[in-house]
């Protein structure tokens, strides 16, 4: 059995793994990064990790040191393991065939072009990334053309299916691991070695084995089928407000069915995050590249709802202030794209942010977790041509929920912190100017309670 498991990156190479070295102790678990501040941050001795992610901090509190390490000497690492997860990012392209739709491989094949280079011994190559499907056929030709002899490389598909907040939890007790293979012989012996680790703490029906093809492309139906409940929940909301139903009542209703079932039925000012968005485009961009624009269409419109809701929202806040909120002050409660994570990645706070700019409101905006440098970068490149000091008179970070409502005409709570929902709202209340609109983009408080203290909501 393998002695050294290597991943290539941090989120969600970095979790992932530091819990196998956890349930796994007679593996030694590397962590490779190029980002020597993310290392320096996984090493650092107060334990200042380079995400928020709760429960982490235990998990490497418990491995690091043992059989848990994280360093930037990637070729080393490489030479030294047996098995290799690429976890890199593969973002949507910015430019070139694809701009806009197709996943950037560039950082998946560089890592491959790597391992091919260093290795002087066979080893088990995971795509752990999210990529289009038969990827792992590209990684297979570059490693294959560019290895050293008597080097032999067996390529698995091991999608993370992990949601970010809930990641240590999700890893601990996951509701499938998927393992993809080219099944012949020596496909099945590698994906067996695979799950051989897994089954350290995964029941085994839980852990799934099918074809490479077929495993890669789950991952992305999985997220596209999430976003998709979102977006329709979402697109009845509309009908909703329009009608006079209540949305959650709705969701509730449908949700009983157990064919449905109750979750993700959550309405509000849209999904962001790192994955739906650029998975479900690399979903269209595969559709198209098969020839099949119906199917494209189809899956494209989960996002361009996700689109309308955020305009939805931000249209709402400016019609309901009596047509003009310039020059007034919104709080906007939220900045990360959910709950108990620091991350901004396509936060629907940036987009609302970015509306509430072009009106010449004055924003007050308060999280709990996001760095204040995060938030500045991320609304610098939501708005390239305004400059960063004409940006930073208009917004202004605060250090509570309540510094942020001081004076303001509305709050807005983009992200469902549960912290927003414990507020002082008669604090609030009598600090804001009259009449005081609150507009929930998460469905978190208790609005009748809101009503009866004075707030429109
Ligand atoms: N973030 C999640 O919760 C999550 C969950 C499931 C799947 N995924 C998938 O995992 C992949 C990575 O996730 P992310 O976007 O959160 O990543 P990220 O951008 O947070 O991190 C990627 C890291 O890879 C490093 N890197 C790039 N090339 C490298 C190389 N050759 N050698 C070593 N390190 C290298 C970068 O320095 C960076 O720190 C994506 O495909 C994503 O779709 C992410
Ligand atoms: O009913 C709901 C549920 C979620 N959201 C929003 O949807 C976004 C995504 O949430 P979530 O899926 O919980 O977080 P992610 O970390 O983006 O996780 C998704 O993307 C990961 C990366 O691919 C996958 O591994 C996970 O399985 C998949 O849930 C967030 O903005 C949520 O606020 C809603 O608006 N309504």
């Amino acid at each position: 059995m393998w002695e050294n498991f290597l991943t290539l990156s941090e989120a969600p190479g970095g979790p992932t793994c530091a819990v196998i070295a956890v349930k796994c102790p007679h593996i030694q678990v590397t962590i490779v990064d190029l980002n020597e501040a993310r290392i320096n941050a996984w090493n650092s001795p107060d334990f200042k990790l380079p995400i928020y992610e709760p429960g982490l901090e235990d998990v490497v509190r418990e491995a690091r040191g043992r059989n848990l390490f994280f360093s930037t000497n990637v070729d080393k690492a490489i030479e030294e393991a047996d098995l290799i997860f690429v976890s890199v990012n593969t973002p949507t392209k910015k430019s070139g065939v694809g701009a806009g739709s197709a996943a950037d491989l560039n950082y998946v094949e560089r890592a491959t072009r790597r391992i091919a280079t260093v290795a002087n011994s066979s080893k088990i190559v995971v795509e752990k990334s999210t990529v289009p499907c038969r990827t792992a056929e590209s990684m297979r030709t570059i490693l294959e053309a560019n290895s050293k002899p008597n080097c032999r490389f067996d390529i698995l598909s091991n999608p993370e299916f992990l949601a970010e907040g809930t990641a240590i939890t999700d890893l601990y007790n996951p509701d499938r691991v998927l393992i993809g293979s080219l099944q012949t012989p020596e496909g099945k012996a590698a994906s067996d070695a695979l799950v051989s680790v897994y089954a350290n703490w995964v029941p085994t029906e839980r852990i799934l084995t099918v074809g490479l093809w077929s495993s890669e492309l789950s991952k992305l139906a999985a997220n596209a089928m999430l976003a998709q409940r979102i977006s329709s929940i979402n697109a009845l909301s509309a009908i909703c407000e329009a009608t006079g139903a209540n949305i959650d009542e709705v969701a509730h209703a449908i949700g009983y069915d157990s064919r449905v079932g109750p979750k993700f039925l959550k309405a509000s000012v849209g999904f962001g995050g790192s994955c739906f968005q650029k998975d479900i485009l690399n979903l269209v961009y595969l559709s198209e590249s098969c020839h099949l624009p119906e199917v494209a269409a189809y899956w494209r419109q989960v996002v361009e709802m996700n689109e309308y809701q955020k305009r939805r929202f931000s249209k709402r806040v400016v019609d309901t202030l009596f047509n003009t909120i310039t020059d007034k002050r919104i709080a906007v409660l939220g900045f990360a794209f959910k709950a108990d994570t620091g991350d901004t990645r396509e936060s629907a706070a940036i987009t609302l942010i970015k509306d509430f700019q072009s009106e010449r409101a004055l924003i007050n905006v308060y999280d709990p977790q996001v760095e204040h440098s995060q938030i500045w970068a991320d609304l610098q490149e939501a708005s390239p041509q305004v400059p960063l000091d004409a940006i930073q008179k208009q917004v202004t970070i605060c250090s509570s929920a309540l510094e942020a409502c001081k004076d303001a005409e509305a709050v807005v709570i983009a992200t469902e912190w549960k912290e927003f929902q414990e507020i002082d709202w008669e604090a609030v209340y009598q600090k804001m100017n009259k009449p005081a609109f609150v507009f929930d983009g998460r469905l978190l408080v208790d609005a009748e309670k809101l009503r009866q203290i004075g707030f429109k909501v």
